[in-house]
């Protein structure tokens, strides 16, 4: 039974708007409250690996249960485990002595999992997630004496682990189920384990289970995976179209996301933006405000379908339907001509990347402030919705630049694969006349202008919109306070 939907509209909106940005003096003690106690994680997959070496590195007591037959068939999980030199066993050898079990299996595994799980953990163990569905949306009863927390990084795995790698952290949604918390302990176990992944460094929120759900779900569906599937798809084939070289259209997008949106990383929308010259940036602005006007709807729908529940009610049909969908639209990914496309050897310099790909800045700026309007028109806090558009987009557009879009699909976790799918395979067909417009003035050769004349007084308005916007007086504040994090270690 989805547990958001039996609260009453009073609780859901007091867990909704719950996001408080924690002092980094709040994690003076570190992994303290863990040291000693032995941690447990359930599933060696993209987060599993990953927060379990950073924990490690951190100094806590980590090992690994794999049910068995991964075990028996050395399966990769098992490889990256015990390729690591951690201890693994199965459930049954390790969770009967277990502190903390963190599940870090596929969400649609979860109510198994804990279901095989939860009987064998000992008398007051804490259990841990990091994202929150089979709560949330599924409705996971657990037992009373047993203390649920989340722990929830705002990236990929292959990011938790690099980031951690240089000295840092990801930013990180911590939460205590308000129905498990018999000792009132929750908060600190999931502060030391925040610690223990190096999210501390990075910034985290106090948050709850249910605005984690709702904002990670709308984010992935969206901008972090949706746009930047939908617009790779679209801009390749209108290259293609238009006698753009096949090669250099292929590289121009697979790098171009990660080149461009490296521009948001540092200065958010005003610096992607002010990276073109002044007549491209006022082409994209209005690219991106037309972008805005036909994708809205879409976004909105997302988030309504999201906050109802019949997101998670129609995919959890598809996973009763041996996933049928997740797998089709895969294999139709993996047919689009830009997936099949293999990139040019030619140079493409970081400049030439945002003065050829104008129209990717427009996806970029469009996606991230409609992922951001939506979210915080349904009650997520500011700094949730930061997190979930702006911030995470290089980090996921990073994933492309590695190998595409398969990549970006097998690193991401199978739910916001399935949400990427459901959101390109209705934005494509909807920007269909759109496309047809474009030409490659926007898309592939750049603007080519003799001078760059415009005119003072629309470039000041445009600015102008373009730094007011809500997201960029949260992000100049969240930014700065990641930058001095940075400094004080
Ligand atoms: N992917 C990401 O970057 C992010 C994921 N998350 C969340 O983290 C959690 C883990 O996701 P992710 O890391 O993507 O997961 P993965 O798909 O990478 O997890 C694979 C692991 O789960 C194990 N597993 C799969 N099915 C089962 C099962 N039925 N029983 C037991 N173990 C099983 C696999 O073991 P085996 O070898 O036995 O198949 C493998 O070890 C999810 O809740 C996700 O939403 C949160 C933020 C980002
Ligand atoms: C963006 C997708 C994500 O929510 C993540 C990496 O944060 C996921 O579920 O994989
Ligand atoms: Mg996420
Ligand atoms: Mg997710």
């Amino acid at each position: 039974m989805n547990y958001f939907n039996t609260l009453p509209l009073r609780v859901q909106l007091q867990q909704l708007g719950k996001c408080r940005f924690m002092d980094s003096a709040e994690f003076a003690d570190g992994v303290n409250k863990l040291l000693g106690k032995k941690i447990v994680i359930v599933g060696c997959g993209a987060q599993g690996l990953n927060q379990g070496l950073n924990m490690r590195d951190s100094g806590l007591d980590i090992s690994y249960a794999l049910r068995a037959e991964a075990i028996a068939e050395k399966r990769q999980s098992w490889k990256n485990a015990s390729e690591n030199g951690f201890n693994v066993g199965t459930y049954e050898d390790l969770i009967p002595t277990a502190d903390l079990v963190l599940n870090l299996t596929p969400d649609k595994q979860h109510t198994a999992v804990v279901k095989q799980v939860m009987p064998l953990m000992k008398q007051g163990a804490c259990l841990a997630y990091s994202h929150g569905f089979n709560i949330v949306e599924e409705g996971m009863q657990i037992r009373d004496d047993l203390t649920v927390i989340m722990v929830a990084p705002k990236c990929p795995g292959s990011e938790v682990r690099e980031e951690y790698k240089r000295g840092f952290g990801v930013p990180t949604l911590i939460a205590v189920h308000p129905e498990n918390d018999p000792n009132g302990d929750g908060l600190e176990i999931a502060k030391a384990y925040a610690a223990g992944t190096g999210g501390h460094r990075a910034g985290v929120l106090e948050s709850s289970f249910i605005a984690e759900v709702k904002s990670d779900l709308m984010g992935e569906q969206t901008i972090l995976c949706g746009v930047l599937q939908t617009g790779s798809i679209l801009c390749y084939n209108r290259m293609i179209e238009k006698g753009v070289d096949a090669g250099y259209a292929s590289k121009l997008v697979q790098h171009g996301w990660e080149v461009i949106s490296e521009g948001l990383k540092h200065g958010g929308i005003t610096n992607m933006m002010d990276r073109l010259s002044n007549p491209a940036k006022l082409v994209a602005n209005s690219l991106a405000a037309e972008l805005k006007d036909i994708m809205g709807p879409l976004f909105q729908k997302h988030m309504d379908d999201i906050m109802s529940g019949e997101f998670s009610r129609v995919m959890m049909e598809d996973w009763a339907n041996d996933d049928i969908n997740l797998l089709t639209w895969r294999e139709q990914t993996g047919e689009t001509a830009f997936e099949k496309s293999t990139a040019g050897s030619m140079d493409i310099s970081e400049q030439e990347y945002y003065d050829n790909g104008i129209l990717m800045a427009a996806f970029l700026k469009a996606g991230v402030e409609l992922a951001f309007e939506t979210m915080t028109d349904a009650g997520i806090i500011e700094e949730s919705a930061y997190y979930e558009s702006l911030h995470e987009t290089p980090l996921i557009a990073n994933l492309i630049g590695r190998k595409k879009l398969y990549e970006m699909n097998k690193v991401i976790s199978d739910t916001a694969e399935y949400g990427c799918y459901l959101f390109s395979h209705a934005a494509v067909p909807l920007l269909e006349d759109f496309m047809q417009k474009v030409d490659t003035d926007v898309i592939g050769k750049g603007l080519q202008l003799q001078d760059n004349n415009v005119d003072n007084a629309e470039l000041i308005a445009v600015n102008q919109s373009i730094r007011n916007h809500p997201i960029e007086i949260v992000g100049r504040r969240l930014r700065s306070y990641m930058t001095a994090m940075k400094k004080a270690i």
